[in-house]
């Protein structure tokens, strides 16, 4: 088993955000969770990525108990996270929103920074070496000296990606990949989240558009009100009878 939840239990004061879920990310695929609003998606992917702790339940990570790990011990084993791209930094260039992804694994600390060190200088340049082959990945090489502020929707969303691929992840959580771009645009990152599947790294996104998930995904988990009611290939839970009446009845064609 390579990502697997035990009953995974969050509890906001009475609120169950996420219920008892048993989840196993397939490794080498495009995992996929989808689900009406509140259905506890961002709060499934907070708990596995250290972000919050659990109430309750396990998650075991290629045999490791990570449950209690806190996010950046979670973020060195090769785990990686998506942010809304609000928190990119908006005043600096795309180079240096993303340079900053690989000092996750540089050793270099104050005594090198205070005496610029070999080490520090040789981890600068791997640091800098890093985020020009992931803006290269991504189709930004030639924005790298943009403002994030003057680039469009649609690039900070590849910038979002290329500042986890610059962690050197095995593993990365999309949060709403393609949310505020155009049905073009959102073909686009499609293929760029291929291009990632393609280079070995497994993905597993909460994307609210279906369509692009039924086409994209491998195996996809339905949450409602916290809980798993479905999990299965794209075609098994288009034709789930649970899943059509809390969710695809809705949105079938968002
Ligand atoms: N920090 C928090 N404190 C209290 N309640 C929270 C907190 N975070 C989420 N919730 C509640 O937990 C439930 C699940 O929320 P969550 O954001 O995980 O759902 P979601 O499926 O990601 O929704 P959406 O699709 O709208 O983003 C909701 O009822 C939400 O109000």
């Amino acid at each position: 088993m390579y990502l697997e939840t035990k009953k995974l239990t969050k509890k906001f004061g009475g609120l169950l955000a996420v219920n008892e879920v048993d989840f196993s990310i397939k490794k080498g695929k495009i995992n996929a969770i989808i689900g009406p609003n509140g259905a506890g998606k961002s709060t499934f992917f907070n708990l596995i990525s250290g972000f919050h702790p659990p109430s309750s339940g396990e998650i075991i990570f290629k045999g490791t108990d990570i449950t209690k790990l806190p996010s950046n011990k979670i973020a060195t084993l090769g785990i990686a996270r998506t942010f809304q791209t609000t928190n990119l930094f908006e005043g600096s260039t795309v180079f240096d929103n993303v340079v900053i992804g690989h000092r996750l694994r540089t050793k270099s600390n104050l005594f090198d920074a205070i005496f610029k060190t070999k080490r520090l200088k040789q981890e600068e340049e791997k640091c800098k070496e890093k985020a020009l082959e992931v803006l290269q990945l991504v189709g930004l090489a030639k924005t790298a000296d943009s403002l994030v502020s003057n680039i469009t929707q649609e690039e900070k969303k590849r910038v979002a990606f290329a500042l986890a691929l610059a962690t050197d992840p095995e593993l990365v959580f999309l949060d709403e990949p393609t949310a505020g771009v155009n049905p073009d645009e959102t073909e686009e990152l499609s293929l760029l989240i291929e291009k990632m599947a393609g280079k070995g790294i497994t993905i597993c996104l909460i994307e609210h558009k279906m369509k692009m998930v039924m086409k994209l995904a491998d195996n996809i988990m339905v949450l409602n009100y916290g809980e798993k009611i479905a999990e299965g290939l794209p075609e098994e839970i288009n034709n789930n009878e649970a899943v059509i009446k809390a969710y695809l009845g809705g949105s079938a064609s968002a």
